[in-house]
């Protein structure tokens, strides 16, 4: 896991580096711009455009004088530099490499506050502006050159943090930031990076090592962490030579209507690819016919108004993709919860019925797992104006429930009741299709059918989930649903060699 810190935290971390690597800051910042010009000179080969390095004063600027140097050494022979002096204020290190700069003969231009903004044709922009210190929305002098500068519709590549962008907390509404095509981002992602109010300001970022202390950073023991593919391998446990179809457990998933039967047979479907070793889906009768041409290693229940069902059979049940709201739902989604006392997962419509049916909440089983996507979060906890509250409430909510919240997105979020947030890495735009939350339901199910914990099914599935849709994705620009349920064991496979 890569423990991902708030911007207060992350200077916290500079400095203990600093003293106990120790390193000079200078020699710091000349470490971190070295990183951000390897990352660059890969993205952007071409040494003759023509790059201006726009940098403030404060130590985001000292990168950029020491990046505008470094570039100039890497044989860029079009650099120049642009200084935004709108305060008194500098930083030591800023000034010590403004003394470098000019003694490898960069051109550089000082904007002075109140001056008019000087003309600016380059191809590429380096925005050293501001980084992580940001303390409040742009304004002035600042606010004006971001927008002239935004206009311009130039490459723009941000240092650490795009000029005006909040690293964490809530985001204000119509925040004013320089866009940037690339972040290259310093030690790890910024937290806000993850979440959906980041798209309008950036394409992309990558992240470069600076070598800050990993123990140090480790023992701020941060709630939020990002998944590495290392921790899901971690997790897998193998297939052992002597098992059988009962040692990965046997999972029943109540889903589908006449006109929604797809959801019942994507999510049980991805269950079954996902190495359950039964797997019974409960649907109405009319979809029988459809279930035993598709999928003939699933078994039925046939859904009359309550059916009868040996709820000591299963290891876990899953609930809710295509089955609808009606008063016979909800009867079994009630019964579900009187009669079953093992960890379950929640989905689609058991969640809306769940929302409509608030006491339900408390009656969810100890160790469940809920899979909402933002509507359904919301409907379920009520409206919010930022995906910062979002996740403050999943974490209140997930103590609150003792179950686990998988919230989901670009970066799926994970949140348990120890109060830990997991933000998914993997998934792309491909898998942007009807369909898709059904499989990562029946790829959970599957997971807690075996044994797996709430918290491990949550972080593998999501994980495996998505790189089958990326893996899926490097040869098709849409990737759907049931590709993605029939693509989970090779997946596996690869996680598990
Ligand atoms: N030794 C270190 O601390 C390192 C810092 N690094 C760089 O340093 C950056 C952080 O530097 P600083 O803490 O100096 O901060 P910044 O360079 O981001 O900002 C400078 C100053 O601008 C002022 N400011 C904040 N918001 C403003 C606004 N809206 N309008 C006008 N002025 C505003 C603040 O007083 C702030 O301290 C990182 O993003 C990274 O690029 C890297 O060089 C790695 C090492
Ligand atoms: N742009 C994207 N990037 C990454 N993952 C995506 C993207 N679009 C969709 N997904 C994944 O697909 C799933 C969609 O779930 P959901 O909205 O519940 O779909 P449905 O209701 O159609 O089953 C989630 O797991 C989500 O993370
Ligand atoms: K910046």
């Amino acid at each position: 896991m890569i423990p991902l810190l708030t911007a207060a935290q992350i200077s916290q971390v500079d400095n203990y580096t600093i003293a106990h690597e120790p390193i000079t800051s200078i020699a710091l910042m000349e470490r971190a711009s070295e990183a951000f010009v390897v990352a660059f000179t890969c993205d952007y080969p071409d040494k003759a455009k023509n790059i201006t390095v726009y940098c403030g004063t404060g130590n985001n600027g000292g990168d950029g004088l020491a990046i505008a140097r470094l570039l100039k050494n890497n044989f860029y022979t079009n650099v120049s530099v642009k200084i935004a002096r709108f305060s008194q204020k500098s930083t030591p290190e800023f000034e010590h490499n403004f003394v470098q700069l000019k003694s490898v003969g960069i051109d550089f231009f000082v904007i002075n506050a109140d001056d008019e903004i000087p003309f600016d044709d380059s191809e590429i922009i380096i925005d050293a502006l501001l980084g992580s210190g940001l303390n409040r929305p742009l304004s002035g002098d600042y606010a004006k050159l971001v927008e002239y500068l935004n206009n311009l519709h130039t490459t723009v590549v941000a240092v650490d943090v795009p000029t005006g962008f909040y690293t964490d907390g809530q985001i204000p509404g119509n925040l004013l930031v320089l866009k940037a095509r690339q972040v290259i981002t310093f030690q790890q992602a910024k937290i806000n990076f993850l979440l959906p109010e980041s798209a309008p300001f950036m394409d992309d970022f990558k992240v470069v090592d600076i070598g800050l202390d990993k123990p140090f950073i480790a023992s701020l023991n941060s709630p939020y962490q990002l998944i590495e593919e290392s921790d899901v391998r971690q997790m897998l446990k193998p297939r052992k030579p002597f098992s059988h179809k009962g040692t990965y457990g046997h999972a029943l998933i109540i889903a589908g209507q006449p006109q929604t039967m797809g959801a019942a047979l994507l999510c049980s479907s991805a269950c079954a690819h996902t190495g359950a070793g039964l797997t019974t889906v409960c649907i109405p009768q009319s979809g029988l016919v459809a279930l035993n041409t598709s999928m003939p290693e699933i078994m039925a229940i046939i859904r009359n108004d309550l059916p009868d069902i040996k709820w000591e059979k299963y290891n876990t049940i899953a609930i809710g993709p295509g089955l609808g709201t009606d008063a016979s739902s909800i009867e079994l989604l009630r019964a579900v919860f009187k009669e079953y006392k093992r960890p379950v997962v929640i989905d689609a419509d058991a969640l809306n019925m769940i929302a409509d049916n608030k006491d339900l909440l408390l009656n969810i089983p100890a160790g469940s797992v809920i899979t909402p996507h933002m509507k359904e979060f919301d409907r379920l906890f009520g409206q919010h104006t930022s995906w910062w509250q979002r996740i403050e409430t999943v974490i209140s909510k997930a103590k609150q429930y003792n179950i686990c919240i998988l919230l989901k997105n670009r970066y799926t979020i994970i949140g348990t009741p120890e109060g830990k947030i997991y933000f998914n890495p993997t998934g792309n735009p491909a898998m942007a299709s009807g369909g898709m939350g059904d499989v990562l339901t029946g790829v959970i199910t599957s997971l807690l059918a075996q044994g797996y914990a709430a918290r491990e099914a949550c972080i593998i599935g999501a994980y495996i989930h998505g790189k089958a849709g990326d893996e899926l994705s490097n040869q098709l620009s849409v990737v759907l649903a049931g590709q993605v349920a029939k693509h989970i064991p090779a997946t596996l496979a690869k996680m598990r060699a």
